[in-house]
């Protein structure tokens, strides 16, 4: 395995925009994007964490975002009320997350659902599959269609929690059995409409990053474009797999258009722990942080598989799974990678300053980008072909 370590960043301030996703390069020298640190916390976009009592809310957030460990969740306190969570500075996607108390009263005249529901992106409910989930039911079916009726736009995700305890035949039958129940008593109010998404997640192993991943995609507009421009770097360099993966939750926000196996998600979630872990501690001191513009770290595993990890923006890096007679094309690899690399950051530049042109595309930017709204990628032409043509 090697691993290089770059310059310390030299932009020194990183840019901060009043979007989603906000800062995707290393600030404005770069990305032709100002500092702008006074995104207000009110106009980011929200997740909630809803559910009962110990249904492992806080857990999940601290897993996912906070880097603790499974174990220590066990000595968390409960919450008393609401926390918020800024995930601004260190994260690739500008949103907050909120963690409610599990005994949140939804009929007390001071609980503000215009206040919260009004800009929320996606509401998570935690059910514990430990439980007895009946009564977590019905507080799902009061939540989820309260907040309907203030927001119907809110992606409804649903955590069917902590089936680390279950047996692989009580996973399936309590998923298929809360589907059940959850759309019948929708059904029953006349809310066919509202679509409540289902996830099996444990803080245990990898499927909590896993259903996190998607919800965050799902609130991501740039999604298409990014599995668009992921198909051709792959299809172009004989790369089996790749994922963009945010550095600090391991959430992938875009991959491939190929099926995600499990066993490549989790190849690359341990592999972005070796390149962190190793960067702590053997990494240049007076840089400070374990991941910066020159990251890049080559795992060849005893199977002829090769793992490559490339950054992308100060907040995200291409993970890719390819075989080892693929990896001795590095160079092409890397050609591609760069054009790649450009592309993105095209993208995320048009995102941008269409949400600074209070959502009027910016005219300067239309012809050379002009295909970053639609699911086709720029610089297509230059990417070089592994059989050797350019295209
Ligand atoms: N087995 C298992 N236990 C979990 C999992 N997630 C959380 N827990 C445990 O569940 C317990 C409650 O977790 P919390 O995160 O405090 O639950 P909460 O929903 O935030 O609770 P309140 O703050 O009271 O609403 C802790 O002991 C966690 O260790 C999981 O995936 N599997």
């Amino acid at each position: 395995m090697s691993i290089q370590y770059g310059e310390p960043d030299m932009a020194g301030s990183y840019g901060v925009v009043d979007s989603f996703p906000k800062d995707f390069g290393y600030g404005g020298d770069e990305a032709g994007i100002d500092d702008d640190s006074s995104a207000s916390a009110d106009t980011q976009p929200r997740i909630l964490l809803m559910g009962l009592r110990r249904s492992g809310k806080s857990s999940i957030q601290k897993v996912v975002f906070h880097k603790m460990s499974p174990n220590e969740t066990l000595f968390l306190e409960s919450t008393n009320k609401i926390h918020k969570d800024d995930l601004s500075g260190s994260s690739f996607v500008n949103f907050q997350i909120w963690d409610f108390p599990g005994q949140v009263d939804f009929f007390d005249p001071t609980f503000d659902d215009e206040m919260i529901f009004t800009g929320t992106g996606a509401l998570i409910f935690v059910i514990d599959a430990q439980d007895d989930y009946v009564e977590a039911l019905g507080r799902l079916h009061g939540t989820v269609s309260r907040a309907y009726r203030v927001n119907p736009h809110i992606n409804f995700e649903v955590f069917i929690h902590k089936v680390d305890g279950l047996s692989d035949d009580h996973k399936i039958e309590t998923q298929r059995d809360v589907y059940q129940r959850a759309n019948d008593d929708l059904a029953d109010v006349g809310l066919e409409k509202l679509h409540l998404s289902f996830y099996l997640t444990s803080i245990y192993d990898h499927s909590i990053f896993e259903a996190f991943s998607k919800v965050v995609q799902k609130l991501l507009p740039q999604l298409p474009t990014l599995e668009n421009l992921l198909n051709i770097f792959i299809s172009h360099s004989g790369i089996e797999k790749a994922f963009l993966f945010d550095m600090v939750s391991k959430i992938y926000i875009a991959t491939d258009s190929s099926a995600v196996d499990m066993q490549s998600y989790e190849l690359c979630c341990d592999m972005i722990d070796v390149v962190i872990d190793i960067s702590c501690i053997y990494g240049p001191i007076e840089d400070g942080g374990a991941y910066d513009k020159e990251s890049l770290a080559i795992i060849k595993l005893n199977n002829t598989t090769v793992l490559y990890l490339k950054e992308v923006t100060r907040f995200l890096a291409v993970v890719c799974v390819l075989r080892e007679e693929s990896f001795e094309r590095k160079g092409l690899i890397d050609y591609n990678f760069h054009c790649f690399r450009k592309a993105v950051h095209e993208v995320f530049e048009v995102g941008c300053r269409t949400q600074r042109n209070g959502g009027r595309p910016d005219d300067s930017l239309t012809s050379s980008t002009s295909t970053s709204s639609s699911t086709h990628a720029p610089n297509h032409r230059n990417y070089a072909s592994h059989n050797g043509s350019m295209m």
